[in-house]
């Protein structure tokens, strides 16, 4: 286990907070036109992504004062401990080892002394040889119809990071076959997917670690309800029903053959498991190539995030200007911004991925921190977000960094819509560095013939501060393995964070406490007699609930 230290105890943590009040007042403008070499200076190159973050509002010393925390806070040790298989999941006794799932070198990673990587190995050929069989038509359904739909059902870490890759990788779908995932309690949801599938030709895979979750279970009884009503055999679920999950016995109990199950392991997090048999849409949706290639990708960025010095680093890069923004400017939010129309679940996949990691108060100690932990994530893409709240970013009165990220070549190379998109982010990180100052808006408003009690007026308005912080993360196309890279760089920007605020990210207690009053609320809910056992809100809501419903 790696050592456990307040941050705001280490020296580098008094440096930078006498830094930045001798750096707040400067303006981006200003830094680049002292340093002619500041895009060389703070950029990073990997394989075919350029991570541009020399608009920050940093200095040389504002990086040697980050790296100093990192290293004072014990990273490095932080780093060997994930990937060497040690229980860093302290809350739950558990090791973290996503990037064991996508250890395409295949050096043994231990867990209490047992190699995982021949269990791994098996459950990825396993992947393999199915989604094979559903993309060739060798798979058949009930009445030997190739499987057309698949519809995933999970929620959170069992639904998000397939969204999010099936989408951004649409280019890639193999024809002949739809994907759909269902993951809202809500009976829309579901009610909504059925009506585009048959039940002749579609695959469900019910997707959850636990095997329990309130939501997917109700919508995996649902789905087999509908097959059943048209299927009617028991015996043809086992051709339309696979399981995901690491409990067994409940995949058994309900009805779905453990030959068709696809297991994983508790060492791998809900919002980390996309590279584990919770990717079998992604695979069967676009091939079990394009899938690995992926795993390739994020592989490559660990290896990366293992090997290289700090400084070249780029997910401690991007957590040390994260944690810059978040404990001395006092930023509350991150916004990622794609520029990159099949990215468009991209920020929502990195809310569970960050929020659930690092939104914790509670340290290492079990102490409550006196400091700011993880950051508020959100985004859409580009150029939607520009006519949407970036206004708020520009002009507002909260510092929002920004991550810009987009491909070079499109996969749609319609006239210039890729120039005009690029145009816009190009245009945007400057216009946020850069601003408008008076004399540029009196310049503007001199060709406007108005008078000069009316430019007084309009003026104050008009001016940009500008000095906002973005990175831009530039990269060649968006293909899979380049989408692995840039998961991997921000699942590690998300555990250099952690490590550095003392908490621990990979647990997520905070999410049970709804789970349990919603089971507790459920009963109380059918019949029609008042309710009492609350809070007077929560009483007074729930019986009109039940008079709306009954009236
Ligand atoms: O895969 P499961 O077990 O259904 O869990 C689904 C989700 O449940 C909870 O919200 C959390 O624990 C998440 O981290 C998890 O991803």
């Amino acid at each position: 286990m790696f050592p456990s230290t307040d941050p705001t105890t280490t020296s580098a943590w008094k440096k930078l907070k006498n830094h930045y009040n001798s750096i707040k007042s400067t303006h981006l403008k200003e830094l680049f036109a002292g340093d002619a070499d500041r895009f060389e200076k703070f950029s990073l190159r990997f394989e075919n992504i350029l991570v541009d973050f020399s608009k920050n509002r940093i200095t040389g010393e504002t990086r040697d004062n980050l790296l100093a925390l990192a290293k004072e806070t014990d990273l490095k040790v932080a780093i060997d401990a994930m990937f060497s298989g040690e229980p860093i999941n302290k809350t739950e006794g558990r090791a973290v080892l996503h990037t064991a799932l996508r250890n395409r070198s295949n050096n043994p990673v231990k867990v209490d002394g047992e190699d995982v990587m021949p269990a791994v190995n098996a459950v990825l050929e396993k992947m393999k040889q199915f989604s094979g069989a559903v993309l060739s038509g060798e798979w058949k359904g009930y009445t030997s119809k190739q499987i057309t739909s698949i519809v995933n059902i999970g929620i959170g870490g069992s639904d998000l990071g397939p969204v999010m890759v099936t989408e951004a990788l649409k280019a890639y779908q193999k024809p002949g076959i739809e994907v759909h995932f269902v993951s809202n309690v809500d009976g829309t949801h579901i009610a909504e997917t059925l009506k585009k599938v048959d039940p002749e030709t579609t695959l469900f895979m019910i997707a959850s670690k636990t095997f329990t979750t309130q939501e997917t279970m109700t919508n995996a009884h649902s789905a087999r309800d509908w097959f059943m009503e048209i299927a009617k055999d028991e015996e043809h679920i086992k051709k339309h029903f696979v399981a995901i999950s690491t409990n067994d016995k409940a995949v058994a109990d309900f009805g779905i053959d453990t030959q068709n199950m696809f297991g994983f392991w508790d060492w791998v997090g809900g919002r980390y498991s996309l590279w584990s048999a919770i990717g079998l849409s992604i695979a069967c949706t676009i091939g079990y190539e394009n899938f690995e290639a992926l795993l390739e990708g994020a592989h490559a960025m660990d290896n990366h995030f293992k090997s290289q010095p700090f400084e070249q680093n780029i997910p401690v890069i991007l957590a040390l200007l994260g944690i810059w923004y978040n404990n001395f400017f006092e930023a509350e939010s991150h916004a990622l911004l794609p520029y990159d129309q099949y990215m468009h679940r991209f920020a929502a996949y990195f809310q569970q991925g960050d929020m659930e990691s690092n939104g914790k108060y509670v340290d290492r100690n079990g102490k409550k921190v006196n400091y700011q932990t993880g950051p508020i994530i959100w985004g859409e893409p580009g150029t939607n977000g520009q006519h949407a709240f970036y206004q708020l970013i520009h002009q507002g009165t909260k510092l929002i960094p920004c991550d810009f990220l987009a491909p070079a070549i499109s996969h749609n190379p319609l006239g210039d819509h890729h120039d005009k998109l690029m145009a816009n982010f190009f245009a945007q990180t400057e216009a946020l560095m850069n601003g408008k100052t008076e004399e540029e808006v009196l310049g503007e408003l001199k060709d406007q013939k108005l008078s000069e009690s009316e430019i007084n007026e309009l003026k104050t308005f008009k001016v940009f501060e500008g000095n906002r912080p973005t990175n831009s993360i530039l990269f060649k196309k968006l293909d899979p393995r380049t989408l692995g890279s840039l998961i991997a760089m921000y699942e590690h920007k998300i555990f250099v964070q952690g490590v550095i605020w003392n908490i621990y990210s990979f647990d997520q207690w905070g999410v049970e406490l709804g789970k349990q009053l919603a089971k507790k609320i459920l009963p109380e809910l059918s019949g029609k007699e008042a309710v009492s056992s609350h809070d007077g809100s929560t009483n007074g809501l729930i019986n009109s609930y039940k008079s709306f419903r009954n009236e």
